[in-house]
């Protein structure tokens, strides 16, 4: 299927030269806390990581693991019982959780997992997106219309003049989804954060929709924060990846380095749940239970209880991030990170 390229933007540079850049978002030890009747979560516990111009970084872990709600501190979507206690948001230079996202609306979307949700049931698609076009760009009118169908065409909908007059239900999940990207872009966004964007669609229309993302970031230099529990998707479409356990970030690298040489056992537990990746007899014993919620604050490794290589000291002091490598930005938080071949260090114990 052939897509025009993105109306009113020029192409960009390519992720490789966008690290010379500075970041475009760049979060620094962001907690963000819900406080429930019963207990005090915390949800996104001390998180760091960079997005460059044109990039798509990646953000991986398992259910609960604090993803979205990272994602909705990024978008200032935290809502009641949920505030974000401290850190900082920096995007373009600014602090957003100091200035608040008032000037940074226009230039922030977020795509999410469930196009249903995302699109008004009793508006058209042309209404949503003309809505989207009046209040960043202010366009009105014919001038609206010719701007929605442009932006209809580049995410690949057929037929855009007749489809911007039908209401969500008229559309496929694959279609809305790529409806929705639309209206993300409506606000020529810089940053595009998707939250599981293809989680609620069958294979095939998820592939359609991960090349979709990927030519719209090449066309429009768009940064990409990639969320998902999903490695094989990660490793499609990351550049680099953060990988989240119970609201910290315990390994960071490129994506071709995080999956040739993974340093923390969760990441190496994720990686053994692609299909057919790890033969049996090189696997680590399957990790059991699920992420912890995170309801007091970190007294040790979060992952310890279910790691088969968990010693002592993982279960009385939080393990500090290591660099586990020079020349690569590659880190791990694990007593274990950069010994010698990696996580057989357990056997020294
Ligand atoms: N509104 C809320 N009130 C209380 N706790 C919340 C709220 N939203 C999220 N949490 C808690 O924050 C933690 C992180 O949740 P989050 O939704 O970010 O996980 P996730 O990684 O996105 O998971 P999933 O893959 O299921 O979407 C969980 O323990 C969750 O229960
Ligand atoms: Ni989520």
């Amino acid at each position: 299927m052939s897509r025009g390229a993105l109306p009113g933007q020029t192409g960009g540079e390519t992720a490789s030269t966008s690290r010379d850049r500075e970041p475009l978002l760049s979060v620094s030890d962001l907690r963000t806390v819900f406080y429930t009747e019963r207990e005090t979560i915390h949800a996104v516990d001390g998180i760091s990581f960079d997005v460059h111009p044109g990039e798509t970084v990646g953000l991986v872990g398992e259910s609960g693991s604090g993803k979205s709600v990272t994602a909705r501190s990024i978008l200032g979507l935290v809502d009641e019982p949920g505030v974000i206690e401290s850190g900082e948001i920096r995007f373009k230079g600014e602090d957003l959780v100091e200035t608040g996202w008032d000037d940074a609306r226009g230039d922030l979307a977020i795509v999410f997992q469930d196009p249903g949700n995302s699109l008004n049931p009793v508006y058209t698609v042309g209404n949503q997106l003309k809505e989207a076009l009046s209040i960043h760009q202010g366009l009105t009118g014919a001038a609206a219309t010719e701007r929605a169908i442009e932006l209809l065409e580049a995410v690949g909908i057929p037929d855009a003049p007749r489809r911007l007059e039908e209401y969500p239900h008229q559309f496929s999940g694959g279609m809305a989804q790529r409806a929705v990207i639309a209206i993300a872009l409506a606000c020529d966004p810089d940053l595009l954060v998707c939250d599981e964007p293809t989680t609620a669609l069958d294979v095939t229309i998820q592939a359609q929709i991960l090349d979709l993302l990927a030519d719209l970031q090449r066309e429009a230099d768009l940064a990409i924060l990639f969320i998902t529990h999903d490695m094989g998707v990660i490793e499609e479409t990351a550049d680099r990846v953060n990988v989240i356990y119970a609201g910290d970030i315990v390994e960071r690298a490129p994506t071709d380095r995080l999956f040739a040489d993974p340093e923390h056992p969760y990441t190496e537990a994720l990686l053994e749940s692609i299909p057919g990746r790890t033969p049996p007899e090189k696997r680590l014993p399957t990790i059991e239970g699920e992420v912890p919620t995170p309801n007091g604050p970190a007294e040790a490794c979060r992952f310890a209880p279910r790691c088969p290589l968990a010693v002592e000291e993982c279960r009385t002091a939080v393990p500090d991030p290591v660099e586990v490598s020079t020349g690569v930005d590659h880190t791990a938080a694990c007593v274990f990170a950069g010994d010698e071949g990696g996580q057989t260090g357990g056997e020294n114990e």
